[in-house]
């Protein structure tokens, strides 16, 4: 018997992650190619955006998914997010050359606390939420703030784009395939403090931190092209990234749903106090996921080194917090 289609709402969705991101949700990348799916698609009420939107819908009907069991246009979160058990908020504005994520805070904010609203009002009492516009882990905070009824822990910020990057960049320094890594994780925001950290990665059982041994080039070099590769690219195409940011998000949804079988993945997620992480920060933990829950991996050792970038990540996270206070 087929499965009852679930309800996948995604902001932001004429944008160009969006374009990157939707035609994937339908063919089942994200959560199996057995789920059918409904899109539930949500821009901005401007004339521009909504006829892109329709755009975008046209050729969603024109690839003819079999999964795809419906596509709505929305204006109003309030009408996108009805009974959606999966929400992306992609939508919001992206940053340009020169500019930091936080400097998108003013811009950006009141969208995540206009939208947890709605998630509060009419959304699933179990919807999975990932926050992708920037600053995603302050924005995700907000999002959480403004929606009390809703579980704290279903509002999650991506930092997968960083882990991907992190995986990338070790796999061509060590020479090793890159999907053969395992155990690694990036603490912290979703900005250039983030600690994208290898201590405990292996490949075939052999310790990734051993086979590199060479920590000048984990602080100069590894950790500053992970930090500030949004940059970078930002830097080479005029634009964001846009297609990586998509897959990351299916990579997200797709292990917090479908189970990550044991393996770490990098979630920004509410702390209840890990690591020494004041609870309720939004926070990127290692953490398994298994029947559609993520559960932080406890217990790693924490050097000296490690505590000092993720003091400096936490320091900005709060920072920023304290900067949104008075939306909440
Ligand atoms: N967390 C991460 O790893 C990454 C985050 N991003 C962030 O994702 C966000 C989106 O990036 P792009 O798609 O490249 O931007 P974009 O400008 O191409 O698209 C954003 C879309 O969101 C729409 N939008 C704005 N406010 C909205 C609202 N209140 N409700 C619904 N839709 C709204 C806009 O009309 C636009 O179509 C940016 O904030 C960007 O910085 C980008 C890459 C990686
Ligand atoms: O850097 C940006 O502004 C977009 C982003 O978050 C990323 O690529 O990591």
């Amino acid at each position: 018997m087929s499965k009852k289609p679930v309800r996948v709402a995604v902001t932001g969705a004429a944008g160009q992650i969006g374009y990157a991101l939707l035609f994937r949700i339908a063919s089942g990348e994200m959560l199996g190619k057995d789920q059918p799916v409904i899109l539930q698609l949500l821009e901005i009420p401007d004339e521009k955006a909504q006829n892109a939107l329709k755009g975008v819908i046209m050729e969603l009907e024109d690839c003819a998914f079999p999964l795809l069991a419906g596509i709505e246009a929305h204006s109003d979160p309030m009408t996108a997010f009805k009974d959606t058990d999966y929400a992306l908020l992609v939508g919001a504005r992206p940053r340009g050359p020169g500019m930091e994520r936080a400097d998108l805070l003013a811009a950006n904010a009141q969208i995540f606390t206009a939208q947890g609203k709605a998630l509060n009002a009419v959304a699933s009492r179990n919807v999975k939420v990932l926050v992708v516009g920037n600053p995603a882990n302050t924005n995700a905070y907000i999002a959480m703030k403004s929606a009390p009824d809703l579980p704290a822990k279903n509002f999650t910020a991506m930092l997968r784009l960083d882990h991907n990057r992190a995986a990338s960049q070790l796999a061509a320094k060590a020479n090793f395939a890159v999907g053969d890594i395992k155990h690694l994780t990036v603490w912290g925001n979703h900005s250039p403090t983030m600690y994208a950290d290898y201590r405990f990665a292996t490949v075939d059982g052999k310790s990734v931190k051993d086979m590199i041994n060479d920590q000048v080039w984990n602080k100069d070099v590894f950790l500053p092209t992970v930090g500030k590769r949004g940059a970078a690219i930002i830097a080479a195409r005029g634009l964001s990234s846009a297609a990586s940011a998509a897959n990351a998000a299916i990579d997200h949804m797709r292990d917090w749903a479908l189970g990550s079988n044991g393996e770490w993945v990098t979630m920004g997620v509410p702390s209840n106090g890990e690591y020494g992480i004041p609870a309720g920060i939004v926070f990127g933990f290692p953490v398994t996921t298994a029947n559609g829950e993520y559960k932080i991996v406890e217990g790693l050792e924490i050097d000296a080194f490690s505590q000092e970038c993720i003091d400096k990540t936490l320091a900005e996270l709060q920072g920023e917090q304290d900067g949104v206070k008075h939306l909440l």
